[in-house]
């Protein structure tokens, strides 16, 4: 039997409205590489997840998410929702088109439609880890997510909602900028709970945190390379928080992030873990220390996290 059509599953919305533009023009080129597809569209925020579990469960062998970082992630979590029977056979390709743009930073691909088509045409493909997340959503039910890149608790979480309202025409930077003086305004330090586990210990920590993230990849929030030791299919996560004496000095080493200079700086903890728990021990934090999930505001704490090795196929 040949090969199931690539299934495409393509959220117009993305880059602030440019992917569902620009996508016609753009299947005649991946046709013309690939041969015939088959294009799925979004209509709402998570119906990637069942667009890519269904086309799992019915037998495509090649899903590509034509969208951001949160398409990604929703293609990632239907791909793993379908029959276990059926995911192994799967892999998961990437045409990005979102605003961000921090997964091809991790993954290394360069943001142009034909390195796109000749990763997806070549065959290549590379297991990566992923996170399996539990969390409390915003309406006090518990939710679980799977995330590929990062994910962050703290001011991450609040500038996400910031930036899913603010003008995405402001394009990546100055959208994610723009955000963060918002969000720092609003913040609050989370003196954090945790228990964490690496190679069989356990262990707990306090952490008085603006800012903690859980990472797979390295970076995150439109180009800070929060974890440059990051190694995406190594087994194992990064934690990184960053706390401070004040939210100015926490401001002053959040600017190293973009090069990655903020490690060793006080207020700075870096541990490695497999499987992490965390929960606030002061309340007034709760409602604005949020979670950023591969960029998607999903809830709050407490959270539980642990690694999933090579749980999923990249075509790449
Ligand atoms: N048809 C749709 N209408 C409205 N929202 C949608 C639709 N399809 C998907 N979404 C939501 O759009 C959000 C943003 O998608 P995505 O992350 O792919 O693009 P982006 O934000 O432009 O890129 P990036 O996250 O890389 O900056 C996601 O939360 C997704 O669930």
């Amino acid at each position: 039997m040949s090969d199931p059509r690539p299934v495409l599953v393509v959220n117009p919305r993305a880059g602030g409205g440019r992917a569902g533009q620009s996508f016609p023009a753009m299947r005649r080129t991946i046709e013309n590489a690939l041969g015939p597809i088959e294009a799925v569209f979004t209509e709402r925020a998570g119906h990637a997840i069942e667009l890519a579990r269904d086309a799992a469960n019915g037998g495509a062998s090649l899903i590509v998410a034509v969208g951001g970082d949160g398409t990604f992630n929703e293609v990632v979590n239907g791909v793993l929702a379908a029959d276990p029977a059926r995911r192994e056979h799967v892999a998961v390709g990437i045409i990005g088109q979102g605003t961000g743009g921090d997964l091809l930073r991790v993954l290394g691909i360069e943001h142009r439609l034909d390195r796109y088509i000749a990763a997806i045409a070549s065959g290549r493909t590379r297991k990566v880890d992923v996170g399996y997340a539990r969390y409390t959503k915003h309406d006090g039910t518990r939710g679980e997510r799977y995330f590929v890149n990062i994910l962050s608790v703290g001011m991450g979480g609040l500038v996400d909602q910031y930036v899913a309202n603010a003008s995405r025409a402001l394009g990546g930077k100055a959208a994610y900028f723009g955000a963060s003086l918002r969000a720092l305004a609003r913040s609050r330090e989370g003196r954090l709970r945790t228990s964490l586990s690496w190679a069989g210990e356990t262990s707990e920590h306090r952490i008085a945190s603006y800012m903690l993230a859980v990472c797979n990849g390295r970076y995150f929030g439109s180009g800070m390379k929060v974890a440059p030791m990051a190694e995406i299919d190594d087994g194992r996560f990064e934690v990184v928080s960053i706390g401070g004496p004040s939210k100015f000095a926490f401001a002053m080493t959040s600017q190293k992030i973009y090069q990655g200079e903020h490690l060793g700086k006080p207020g700075v903890v870096h541990l490695p873990c497999d499987k992490i728990f965390m929960d606030l021990e002061n309340e007034d934090a709760r409602s604005v220390f949020l979670i950023d999930l591969d960029g998607e505001p999903v809830g709050v704490l407490p959270l539980e996290i642990e690694v999933r090795p090579q749980a999923i196929t990249l075509r790449c």
